[in-house]
């Protein structure tokens, strides 16, 4: 039975842990004609966070749309994490939501409808908290529960924020701690500690508004969020993109509390792996990088924090703006440079 009477059932891979893995992805998406014409600004080419069509000269309209099964037992919980995913790709577009549509995949049968019920009102809670309305949504039976949101954002065409505009020389913040997906992992089959499942509910419950209002603010152009692919994956897709290597400082990426122990214990989504193979062959590691850290930098993660592109001189003071705005362990997480033999370099 997927659904038990009081919580959701996690007897398989939820959040973003259940995505295809991005080999997947873009061999399926690859070479299809999608009838992309000029008013489309941002499209599937740079395999970015949402898409961005010109409404004007002055307005762009964002798309998104992002689901997942169950990543905690609790479907209030599950709700708002859902939803604050699917607002992330507005957010990390550099843009500000207006409107979202519940979509809503549920055993059919009516004892499974109270939890339902709870799933829809904690997403319509995070809505709210975005100061957006839910306006629609679409449900239908299916042996797994489902839910997330299609999100509608406005951007000014010159403030997007591409994961393909790297320039070599910046510096890379991330806004939010890794490790979420081995916390969750761990939960489902109750290894982790309650102060470390938490922490890791709370990090995915945490809106990447404030981090985009940050980036209008200064006017920075380059950024993505950090989900199922891990930062080692969405690095890779934004130094691919823009043509540069990143440098990432494996010692210097903040984690949720409990989680390096939680690796030493063997707790390793399947989804890690999947996030190595992907950059394969374009990353290399120095020998000195412990293997807990690589394993924390491919580990993915579920409604993550922003990487975001930073000149160095400001980039000090754009981590204090972000740790005031409730992102307590932001960081300077890693460095561009012109593209060398590899697209990715993890240093300690
Ligand atoms: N079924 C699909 N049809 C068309 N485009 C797709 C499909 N699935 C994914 N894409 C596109 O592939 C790219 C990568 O998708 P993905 O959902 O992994 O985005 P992401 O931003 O990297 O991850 P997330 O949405 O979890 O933040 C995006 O441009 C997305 O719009
Ligand atoms: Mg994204």
């Amino acid at each position: 039975m997927p659904v038990v009477r009081e919580e959701l059932d996690l007897s398989a891979e939820g959040g973003c842990m259940a995505k295809l893995s991005a080999n997947e992805l873009e061999r399926l998406l690859d070479g299809v004609d999608w009838g992309i014409n000029a008013r489309v600004l941002v499209g599937l080419d740079t395999g970015d966070d949402a898409g961005v069509y010109l409404l004007n000269g002055q307005d762009g309209l964002i798309l998104t749309t992002d689901f997942f099964p169950p990543i905690c037992r609790d479907p209030y919980t599950y709700g708002q994490i859902a939803a604050a995913n699917a607002l992330s790709d507005v957010y990390a577009m550099g843009g500000e939501p207006l409107a979202a549509l519940n979509i809503t995949l549920y055993p059919a049968g009516n004892e499974g409808l109270p939890l339902l019920r709870r799933i829809l009102e904690g997403g319509a809670d995070m809505a709210r908290r975005a100061g957006i309305p839910v306006i629609g949504g679409h449900t239908i039976a299916n042996e797994r529960p489902v839910y997330g949101m299609a999100v509608l954002g406005r951007i000014s065409p010159a403030q997007v924020t591409r994961n393909s505009q790297l320039q070599q020389g910046m510096a890379l913040v991330l806004t939010k701690p890794l490790g979420v997906g081995i916390a969750m992992a761990a939960d489902r089959v109750h290894m982790a500690s309650s102060a470390t499942v938490q922490a890791a509910l709370e990090s995915m419950r945490q809106l990447n508004s404030a981090g985009a209002a940050v980036m209008r603010k200064h006017g920075l152009a380059c950024a993505t969020d950090i989900t199922g692919f891990g930062l080692l994956g969405h690095a890779y897709r934004m130094a691919r993109a823009s043509g540069v290597t990143i440098e990432l400082k494996a010692s210097s990426v903040p984690s949720i509390p409990g989680v390096p122990e939680l690796i030493g214990l063997g707790c390793i989504p399947g989804g890690s792996f999947r996030n190595e193979d992907y950059v394969a062959g374009s990353c290399v590691y120095a020998l000195d990088v412990p293997m807990w850290q690589r394993t924390l930098l491919a580990d993915p993660q579920t409604s993550g924090g922003l990487l975001i592109a930073v000149d160095m001189e400001r980039s000090e003071a754009v981590v204090e703006e972000l740790r005031a705005a409730g992102y307590w362990q932001a960081s300077i997480v890693g460095r561009s440079k012109a593209r060398g033999e590899w697209v990715l370099e993890v240093i300690p």
